[in-house]
C-alpha cells in the first residue's frame, strides 16, 4: 500500500497518535525545580540581530570605543537580549503547550556586564499555581527563572513570570472572573504633561521637580514605530530557542483567539524600550517590575512607545549616572496598550 496516496494518508493521520510537546497545568507542582535542556551561547551575532531589529542602537553595544567609555571591555550582551534568551530557553518545558504570557516582575541583572561567548544555562522553580476563574480551561502558573553563566554558575538574569497554561482537565467555575470585579478607581490623569528637555539624568530630575510644583506628570511619547514582520514575529523568538507555536505556526494559530501568529512579548517590549532609549542617555539597566502584556501584537501591527517618569535619585553604581524609574507603555497603531512595565535604569549625568 502507498501511504502517500492522499486518501490513505488522510486516514493514517486520523488513526495516528500525536506525540505531544509541552506540559499541562497539572504537570506543575509548587516547589518543582526544572533544569532546562536547551542552552545557547550568547553571541555578538545574536545580540546584534536582536538589537538591530528592535531599534536598540545604543553605541556602547555596537562600538568598542563607546563601550570602553562606559567602562566595558567590549560591547556587551544587552540585557533585553539576555532576558529574551533566558525566557526563550524555558518555553519548551514551561509554556509550549500554549496559553498566554500574562506578566513578569522582579527582572534583575547583576552590575557586571555579560560578554559574547558566555554560555547560558537556565533553571526555573514553580512558585505558584492558581485556578483561573475567568477561563476554566486554563490554570495560572508562576515560575522563578534564573539564567546562569554555565561556566561560573553566576546568575546573569532572574525574574518571576506568570502564564496561563492549558489544563488537561478543565474545571467548573462560574466563569465570572475575580479580576473583572475590581473597579479601577485610581487618580485621574494630570491636566498637564511635561516633557524632559533632553535625555540626561538632570533632564528627568528637573522635569519631575517642575511637575511637582505644577501638579503635572512627566509623560511623553516617542516618535518611532516598528511594524511587525516575519523577522520580528517568527525569526527573533526562534533565535532564542523559543518553541511557542504562537510565533511560528500559522496553521495552528489560525484556530486560536488571535487567528494568527503573534509577536513574542520580549520583542514587543524590547522594541518599545528601544524607542524610549533613543530619547535618553542610558547608562545601565537595573531591572523591570510589574510587566504585563495586555493584548496580542501580530504581523502588520506597529509598536510605538509612551513613557512616564516616576522617580529620580542621584545615586547610582557610577558617579557618572543617576537612577531613574520609568513606566513604559507599548501601544499599537490603534493606540491600544499592548505592554506596560516599570523600569529602573541608570541614566548618564550631563557632562560638565
Ligand atoms: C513568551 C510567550 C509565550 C510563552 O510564554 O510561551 C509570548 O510572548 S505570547 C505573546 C505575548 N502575550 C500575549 O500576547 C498575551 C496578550 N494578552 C491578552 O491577550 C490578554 O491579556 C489575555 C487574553 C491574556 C487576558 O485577558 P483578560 O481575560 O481580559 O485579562 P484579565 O482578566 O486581566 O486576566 C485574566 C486572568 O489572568 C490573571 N492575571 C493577569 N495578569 C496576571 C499576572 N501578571 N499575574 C498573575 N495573574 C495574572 C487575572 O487575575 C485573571 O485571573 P482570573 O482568570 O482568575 O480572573
Amino acid at each position: 500500500m502507498d501511504w502517500t496516496d492522499p486518501d490513505t494518508f488522510a486516514q493514517a493521520l486520523e488513526q495516528a497518535e500525536t506525540k505531544e510537546k509541552g506540559n499541562y497545568f497539572e504537570n506543575f507542582e509548587e516547589g518543582d525545580v526544572i533544569e532546562h535542556d536547551p542552552g545557547l551561547t550568547l553571541t555578538r551575532f545574536g545580540n546584534e540581530q536582536w538589537m538591530s531589529q528592535t531599534l536598540n542602537h545604543d553605541p556602547a553595544y555596537w562600538r568598542t570605543d563607546a563601550a570602553r567609555a562606559r567602562g566595558f571591555e567590549d560591547p556587551p550582551i544587552h540585557p533585553d537580549y539576555l532576558t529574551a534568551a533566558t525566557l526563550g530557553i524555558t518555553v519548551e518545558d514551561l509554556s509550549e503547550k500554549g496559553g498566554y504570557f500574562l506578566g513578569r516582575t522582579d527582572v534583575r541583572f547583576p552590575e557586571a556586564p555579560v560578554y559574547a561567548g558566555t554560555e547560558l544555562h537556565v533553571e526555573s522553580e514553580v512558585v505558584n499555581r492558581a485556578t483561573s476563574s475567568s477561563r476554566p480551561e486554563y490554570g495560572i502558573v508562576s515560575w522563578r527563572t534564573r539564567g546562569k553563566d554555565a561556566e561560573t554558575g553566576d546568575v546573569l538574569c532572574s525574574y518571576e513570570r506568570t502564564n496561563m497554561i492549558p489544563r488537561r482537565d478543565p474545571v467548573a467555575t462560574d466563569g465570572s472572573g475575580a479580576a473583572a470585579a475590581e473597579a479601577d478607581d485610581g487618580p485621574e490623569l494630570s491636566d498637564e504633561f511635561i516633557t524632559p528637555d533632553g535625555g540626561y539624568y538632570e533632564d528627568f530630575a528637573e522635569a519631575l521637580e517642575t511637575a511637582a510644583d505644577e501638579n503635572a506628570a512627566v509623560a511623553y511619547r516617542h516618535e518611532r514605530g516598528r511594524t511587525q514582520d516575519d523577522v520580528t514575529v517568527a525569526s527573533l523568538p526562534l533565535s532564542t530557542l523559543n518553541t511557542a507555536k504562537q510565533h511560528h505556526n500559522v496553521d495552528v494559530m489560525a484556530d486560536s483567539p488571535s487567528g494568527d501568529i503573534v509577536t513574542y512579548g520580549d520583542v514587543t517590549r524590547s522594541t518599545a524600550l528601544g524607542h524610549a532609549r533613543s530619547d535618553e542617555e542610558t547608562w545601565r539597566e537595573v531591572g523591570f517590575d510589574d510587566e504585563s502584556f495586555h493584548t496580542f501584537v501580530a504581523v502588520g501591527d506597529t509598536v510605538y512607545a509612551f513613557t512616564r517618569v516616576l522617580e529620580a535619585e542621584s545615586g547610582a553604581s557610577s558617579d557618572e549616572a543617576g537612577t531613574v524609574r520609568f513606566e513604559h507603555i507599548a501601544f499599537n497603531q490603534n493606540d491600544e496598550p499592548v505592554y506596560s512595565g516599570t523600569r529602573t535604569a541608570e541614566i548618564r549625568k550631563r557632562p560638565n
